[in-house]
């Protein structure tokens, strides 16, 4: 804001948070609730990408498809589905959960905590100092007595591929925002953005093909993956796996052909490139913080707290600390940030060791995270591989889940469960579960693996009778109990 001489104007306030995602706004909501003043500024829409074109968009879209889909694999139930799924009332719903992407409803909310809000694009000028520049030219200019926290989010990363640049292609904001399935999609990137959309308009009507240079969702457990895979390609979707991609070409009537090192092209009306997301760094005048970033755009190290290394000033939450790129952990890294920021307003040093509330120490050990394709994938913690990676000594156990609950649940259910067991004191490093409706299964795992819980004690959590969760007793027993 100026005041209309031209000149910018000024503000003072504790805290200045650069970016009102949910990390953003959370990160502000425990600064006044530690009794501290905050001014949120945001470039675009309060909510930020996740509450208009990512986790809820894309969830919207999924639900009412895994419904039928659920309904349709219960006898008796699935006779009562007889029509087809209602293409244009799936993205009337979607266009609710975004509240039609107006972000009044934020606004109000981050309003409502007591923080002011700041319509603009932030950047650093100087030590604890943002200089916003609104939409219509004004600017203002805040001095933060004590912290700067960056919550910017991320951006996507587009593959340097010839002819690229040239095509009108989706990212992830046009497909979650889409108002119409494509005849023909092609994905490119078998990361979760791309499974979960290409299930998602597979099911609203679109033939699609999915290309990844390496393995589909390659940080997980293969055979976690191959349910998915199996129920994809069931469905009719074709998945190329380590498959490059060497040109995309456009053609006049719109579509678009992409040509593949190995299999046929690939001809679609509708490309959608989702290759991954890198932090949003560029233009924050990081410079003026004396912060180098990285080759790849990304800041240097980021403590626990968040605290940016080699300032005590600048703070840095959710995707852009590039650490965890999920709305929960970035939540919760914003939970301990603001936290510590309050605590130390009052001039002391607050213990933010390992497990304390000031440090982020789940995102290390124990970050839970969801796959939305039907069969879901959930696992929280390590894989054998990162396990080892981290110099643990481990053993798995697995098995298909098929227990009383599981059958009842769905005729023919297939799903899978795997334990990484630290055996220097008999606590889970991480678990996988993979099959339909596994995602509430997930924070059992998250308990277990935060707590430390040795296996003689967990032997004791005994899962109610008959769900899905009976599996945790097969595997427990498999594991020697
Ligand atoms: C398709 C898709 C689906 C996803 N689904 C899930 C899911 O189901 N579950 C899950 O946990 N995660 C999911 N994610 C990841 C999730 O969206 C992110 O982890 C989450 O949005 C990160 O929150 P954030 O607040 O850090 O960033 P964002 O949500 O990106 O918010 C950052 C905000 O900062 C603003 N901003 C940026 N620069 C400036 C600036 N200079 N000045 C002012 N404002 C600025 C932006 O406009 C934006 O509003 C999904 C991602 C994608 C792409
Ligand atoms: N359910 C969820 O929690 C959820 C859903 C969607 C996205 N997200 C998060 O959002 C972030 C972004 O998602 P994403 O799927 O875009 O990223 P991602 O990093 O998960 O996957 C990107 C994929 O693209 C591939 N790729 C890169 N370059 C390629 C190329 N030239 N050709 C073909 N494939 C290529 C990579 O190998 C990788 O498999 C992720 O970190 C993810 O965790 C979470």
């Amino acid at each position: 804001m100026s005041d209309g001489t031209g000149e910018a104007r000024a503000l003072t306030t504790d805290v200045v948070v650069i970016g009102a995602g949910p990390v953003g706004e959370n990160v502000a909501d425990r600064l006044i609730a530690g009794g501290l003043t905050a001014v949120v500024v945001e470039a675009d829409l309060a909510g930020g990408e996740c509450s208009y074109w990512a986790c809820m968009p894309s969830k919207a879209l999924i639900r009412p498809l895994t419904a039928v889909h659920a309904a349709r694999a219960v006898d008796g139930a699935a006779q009562a589905v007889t029509g087809t799924v209602d293409v244009e009332r799936v993205f009337a719903r979607r266009d609710e959960f975004t509240s039609h992407w107006d972000d009044a409803g934020q606004v109000e909310w981050i309003e409502g905590i007591g923080a002011t809000f700041l319509r603009g694009r932030g950047r650093i000028s100087g030590e604890r100092e943002v200089t916003v520049m609104g939409a219509d030219g004004a600017t203002t200019v805040i001095t933060a007595t004590h912290a700067v926290v960056l919550a910017t989010g991320s951006t996507p990363v587009t593959p340097p591929i010839e002819g690229l640049e040239d095509v009108a292609f989706w990212g992830t904001r046009e497909a979650t925002s889409a108002h119409e399935a494509p005849d023909r999609l092609a994905v490119l990137g078998g990361g979760v953005a791309g499974m979960e959309l290409a299930q998602a308009f597979a099911r609203l009507g679109s033939t699609v093909t999915v290309i990844a240079r390496s393995g589909v969702l390659a940080t997980f457990p293969r055979p976690a993956v191959k349910t998915v895979l199996d129920a994809l390609r069931d469905e009719g979707i074709t998945i190329h796996e380590n498959t490059a991609t060497t040109r995309v070409d456009a053609a006049n009537d719109g579509t678009v052909t992409i040509t593949l090192d190995g299999a046929d092209p690939v001809v679609a009306d509708r490309l959608l490139v989702s290759t991954g997301r890198r932090p949003a760094t560029d233009g924050l005048g990081l410079e003026h913080a004396g912060v180098r970033l990285t080759e790849k755009g990304g800041l240097p190290e980021v403590a626990p707290t968040g605290q940016v290394a080699g300032t005590d000033w600048l703070f840095a939450v959710g995707d852009v600390a590039g650490k965890v790129l999920l709305t929960h952990q970035g939540k919760y890294e914003a939970r301990a940030t603001g936290d510590f920021i309050a605590a130390r307003a009052d001039g002391s040093t607050p213990d933010a060791g390992p497990f304390s509330r000031y440090a982020a120490t789940a995102d290390e050990v124990a970050v839970p995270q969801v796959v939305f394709t039907d069969p879901e994938l959930a696992m929280v913690g390590r894989t054998v591989e990162q396990a080892r990676d981290a110099g643990l000594d481990v053993r798995t156990v697995e098995l298909p889940i098929a227990v009383a609950g599981s059958s009842l649940h769905a005729d023919g259910y297939t799903g899978w469960a795997q334990l990484v067991i630290d055996t220097s004191d008999d606590t889970l490093a991480g678990v996988t579960f993979a099959g339909p409706d596994v995602s509430e299964l997930l924070h059992s795992a998250t308990v277990a693996i935060a707590g430390q819980v040795p296996l003689d004690r967990l032997w004791h959590a005994v899962p109610a009778y008959p769900t899905i969760s009976e599996v945790w007793l097969r595997l427990l027993e498999k594991a020697g109990r």
